[in-house]
């Protein structure tokens, strides 16, 4: 595998490697893919016919993500519905048995989805009971399906409603007009939501669309013209269409906000209010809003009401904001200075799988993956400063096994479905436990198993206190220097209806009781070395010196345990710090404060046995990716 090593600079370097011998079948915008062309020959109430390749691209082995062994397991998560009309939603058991549309029935074994999960058995009759919907579940659980089902499947046959479409050779503009509006935070997410909308309007005349930015206007405008049933757009795009009266949002049936709390944050609020408010939107009562997520803070649950009837349900599976306990946690110790070791061994260590790495900065993405790839790592980067181009081409390397380690900044922690990814690491922790939720729930989709590991240290304290009622609710180990932000004042505990995790009043999850996860705090305290769930006695990765031990000096001030050693020592920091040496590490790090902090310094490079290392471990060629 000659093609690790290289000279050249800049991000993403496995990835323009590898173009260059795959440019053809990257040079598609995701809004310029296929999707099922309607004919007026055909005969709208029966089913179209088949187009088998692109059957193959929408519905094959490539992208398929099969469930996992806890897939059953989804049935045990307490549902809850509150409504202010308090009506009573039966739900369904199966596809078969609700009334969906014998061409969406279709797609739905397309797609191999055998039994509607949680969160499909309530929202698809809440939907086709013309309900207002907010729904609250898990990661990975198909909410993504739980609106588009019924969405769609309400619209199909109805040859009416269908937009019209530019006729070839004619050259009046036509204004798109969506019956379904879906809109998603960022770019990546609206074209896999797209890619969704092609596989379930298959075979329908609903056309679907998507339009973000970064891309070409005037070819996604192209792709408007044609004809535009279902939508699915960034928020500013699509107020520049709307402001350049490309679109109009006159006949929208259904509105749908994807990772709504996202969607309704100080970041896209004013955007949100007006693509809904203060554009042609109907606002007649015949349109249904609909919201989804994973989490919903206690106070954009509030300001969703402004964009939702008043009789709307509220839907959750599970407690709001939690994460799914397939995931297993790992929280380490790691100072900032070694965080760059502590990952190559970590990657060396673990069995080559698709592995998404978390970072803040845009800068620190470019650099930790200029840095992993010169030691022979098969990485690419996804981050805001990346063009378009560059960010759609990272993704598909990562999909397609070219580039199974993927550096992303928080644009890549919400929504994004990608199969088989196995880890997911926090090389820098976010600060919002909602963020850390949706940045972990990458792993572990449709009951499957994964594992998140984040390095932990005092420039993280802020998210230590809710980080730590996450572990305890799934069940996770608890490490001796996060059990000083367990302990909270009475009133903590007490409380109801807070923004608190345990303190909300829609808290529907594992019954854990203020109590309970007091005491549950003091035992883990008082635990002795020997305790199983001891931190440093996990069998994920290598053994070594507990975490506290008198290597470490205690920092009373700040509640958690700092490493006390000599900086250049690498070798033994890393020791200490992950649990086992490895002679690989023998170098030293400049530690200055911006991007670049973990450069090696000059003359003191990795061995040349780490690139043989990562190179043979992470063969891109030699691993089953899929
Ligand atoms: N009923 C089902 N049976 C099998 N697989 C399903 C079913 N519903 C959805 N899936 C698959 O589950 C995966 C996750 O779905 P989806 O992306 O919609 O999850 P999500 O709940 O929106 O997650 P997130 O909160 O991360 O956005 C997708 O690959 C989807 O095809």
């Amino acid at each position: 595998m000659s093609g690790f090593k290289s000279k050249e600079k800049g991000a993403g370097k496995w990835v323009q490697k590898q173009e260059q011998q795959t440019d053809s079948e990257k040079r598609q915008w995701a809004a310029l893919r296929r999707r099922y062309e309607w004919k007026d020959s055909y005969d709208e109430t029966g089913i179209a016919p088949r187009d088998e390749d692109l059957e193959n691209e929408l519905f094959g082995e490539e992208n398929h993500v099969h469930t996992g062994i806890n897939f059953s397991k989804y049935e045990e998560i307490k549902v809850n519905i509150k409504s202010a009309d308090g009506v009573q939603i039966e739900p369904i058991n199966s596809f078969d048995e609700s009334n969906l549309h014998k061409v969406m029935k279709e797609n739905i074994e397309l797609a191999k989805y055998k039994v509607p999960t949680p969160v499909q058995k309530y929202s698809i009759p809440i939907i086709t009971s013309k309900k207002d919907l907010m729904a609250c579940a898990q990661t990975g659980s198909g909410k993504t399906a739980a609106f588009l089902i019924p969405v769609l499947s309400q619209l199909f046959g109805k040859r009416n409603l269908a937009a019209p479409r530019q006729q070839p050779g004619v050259l009046r503009k036509i204004k798109s007009e969506p019956l379904v509006l879906i809109i998603a935070p960022s770019r990546e997410l609206a074209t896999q939501i797209f890619d969704e909308c092609r596989k379930f309007t298959y075979r329908s005349m609903m056309r679907p669309c998507v339009v973000y930015g970064g891309a070409d206007p005037a070819l996604q405008k192209e792709e408007l013209a044609k004809g535009c049933d279902v939508l699915t757009a960034t928020p500013g795009r699509l107020k520049d269409f709307l402001e350049r009266g490309i679109i109009s949002l006159r006949r929208v049936k259904f509105l749908v906000l994807d990772e709504a709390d996202r969607m309704l944050d100080m970041g896209f609020e004013d955007d949100i209010r007006i693509i809904v408010q203060k554009s042609d939107l109907v606002n007649d009562g015949d349109r249904q809003t609909l919201m989804f997520s994973a989490t919903f803070p206690k106070k954009i649950q509030d300001l969703a009401q402004d964009f939702l009837a008043k009789g709307y349900i509220f839907l959750t599976v599970g407690r709001v904001g939690g994460t799914t306990s397939d995931i297993t946690q790992k929280i380490l110790y790691v100072e900032e200075e070694k965080k760059r070791n502590q990952l190559v061994e970590m990657l060396l260590k673990q069995p080559p799988s698709r592995t998404l790495i978390f970072v803040k900065s845009k800068r620190g993405a470019d650099s930790l993956d200029e840095y992993l790839y010169n030691q022979g790592f098969p990485t690419t980067s996804i981050h805001g400063d990346r063009t378009q181009r560059e960010r759609e081409d990272a993704l598909i390397s990562f999909k397609n096994g070219r580039a199974p380690i993927l550096i992303a900044t928080s644009v890549a922690a919400r929504g994004l479905d990608i199969k088989n990814v196995m880890h997911v690491i926090n090389y820098d922790l976010c600060e919002q436990i909602d963020e850390y939720v949706h940045r972990i729930g990458r792993t572990a989709r449709v009951g499957n198993k994964g594992l998140a590991t984040s390095f932990y240290n005092e420039n993280n304290s802020d998210i230590a206190y809710e980080l730590v009622k996450i572990l305890m609710e799934c069940n996770q180990e608890i490490p001796d220097f996060l059990q000083s932000h367990g302990d909270m004042p009475n009133d903590e505990y007490t409380r109801v209806g807070t923004s608190n995790v345990y303190g909300r009043e829609d808290y529907k999850g594992r019954p854990i009781t203020w109590d309970d996860s007091r005491n549950n705090y003091r035992n883990n305290q008082n635990r002795d070395a020997s305790s199983p769930r001891r931190f440093q006695q996990s069998n994920f990765y290598a053994q070594g010196p507990p975490l506290n031990s008198p290597q470490y000096a205690s920092q009373p001030e700040r509640g958690f345990p700092v490493v006390n050693l000599p900086k250049a020592n690498n070798q033994y920091n890393s020791e200490i710090s992950h649990g086992y040496s490895s002679p690989h590490m023998n170098q030293n790090f400049n530690s200055d404060d911006d991007g670049s902090r973990n450069r090696p310094l000059p003359g003191n490079n990795w061995e040349p046995s780490v690139q043989q290392e990562a190179q043979k471990q992470w063969d891109p060629n030699a691993v089953p990716w899929k």
